[in-house]
């Protein structure tokens, strides 16, 4: 057994629903820290299809690389949630890097935003292999000022989690979140409600999760106290925890060659947002654009908030020009959407209505 903590390495593990602002806070604090070596362990609900090429990782890895200066420095567990079926994966990917152990300073675990953070904390403190060599330094949950509320409300069939109401109750440091999309008034309603929920955890404003580094890192401020007094029978037999209902929410990977018409697809996305908003928790997209050369477009959607720009790298020679979407929900047609999306490929020869 170790016998200080100070011989432990380090884990920020980083909660929040779908679209909160996790990736986001990741690629900040991996831009603007230059005190530590950080490895990255990444976990994301909902691939793109088809994974032939290193472009076809999760969207959130393809993003996080961009800010990376080592490849090797971050670890994708893609074969499903952390918090369920990869929870093995979690084990061992932290004991192959014991022996790695000493060339980082720090991990930072983003899990998906479906992950419910009680199995991962129970697992880093009773599993003596990561207990002997990790510790959690803070569990950080983004809360989207504009979302987090209905997500909080949602009924769930009996002896499921709601896993929004337990990435606030396990945080230590809840990041309130895009500020900017909401009032003053939204703002205090929504962290006074936060307060019910969790009076333990520093609550930090941010906007593009751009939370002080020296308020978050760093701090040891984990605290099992506060994870025992919302749950008291938190170390009772884990099998009796609550069931973790994935099978509520789909993913809808789509991925087809070819350029889109702009128009159409600002039409399409337009139409889908009107009708679906609520149920479409998460968009993302990688995008090829009719008349773009060789720019490739970054789709972003949260619900109705949209965010579309071009991505760091653009299309390398030769590579296949190939859109890639994954629609995250509830009620997803993928028969629907493939279709809607299929008829926004520009065709040299056809005039569309
Ligand atoms: N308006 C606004 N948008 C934000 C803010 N922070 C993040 N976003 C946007 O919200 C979207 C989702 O951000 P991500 O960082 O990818 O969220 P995430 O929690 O990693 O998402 P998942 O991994 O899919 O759960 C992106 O389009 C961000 O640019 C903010 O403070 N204000």
């Amino acid at each position: 057994m170790s016998e200080s903590t100070d011989d432990l390495t380090p884990i920020t593990v980083i909660t929040g629903f779908l679209g909160a602002g996790k990736t986001t806070l990741v690629n900040y604090i991996l831009k603007e820290q230059r005190e530590w070596k950080i490895c990255v362990l990444e976990n994301e609900f909902g691939q793109f299809l088809d994974s032939h090429d290193a472009t076809s990782r999760s969207f959130c890895s393809v993003l996080v690389a961009e800010s990376l200066d080592a490849p090797e420095d971050l670890i994708t567990m893609d074969n499903g949630c952390v918090c369920c079926s990869v929870r093995g994966d979690l084990v061992r990917t932290l004991g192959q890097l014991t022996s790695r152990r000493k060339d980082f300073d720090a991990i930072i675990l983003e899990t998906t935003g479906l992950a419910d953070p009680a199995p991962i904390v129970y697992t880093v403190q009773t599993n003596p292999k990561i207990s002997d060599n990790y510790r959690i330094d803070s569990i950080i949950c983004l809360a989207d000022c504009k979302h987090i509320q209905a997500h909080l409300d949602e009924k769930k069939p009996d002896g499921s989690v709601n896993e929004a109401l337990q990435q606030v109750a396990f945080a230590d440091k809840i990041l309130l979140n895009k500020i900017d999309l909401v009032s003053k008034e939204e703002k205090e309603a929504l962290e006074a409600r936060l307060r019910t929920i969790n009076k333990f955890a520093t609550v930090i404003e941010t906007e593009r999760s751009r939370a002080p580094l020296d308020k978050i890192l760093g701090l040891n401020s984990f605290n099992m106290e506060s994870i025992l007094s919302y749950d008291p029978n938190f170390f009772d037999d884990e099998e009796e925890k609550k069931i973790h209902n994935l099978e509520l929410v789909q993913s809808v990977g789509i991925a087809f060659e070819g350029n889109l018409h702009a128009q159409w697809f600002n039409m399409f996305m337009m139409d889908l947002l009107r009708e679906r908003a609520a149920d479409l928790y998460r968009t993302k997209g990688l995008l090829s654009f009719h008349g773009q050369g060789d720019t490739k477009f970054v789709f972003q959607g949260v619900h109705e908030q949209i965010n579309f720009g071009p991505s760091q790298k653009p299309w390398k020679e030769g590579e296949k020009r190939e859109n890639k979407f994954v629609f995250i929900g509830r009620n997803l047609d993928r028969k629907e959407l493939t279709r809607g999306l299929m008829e926004c490929l520009y065709k040299e020869d056809e005039k569309k209505a």
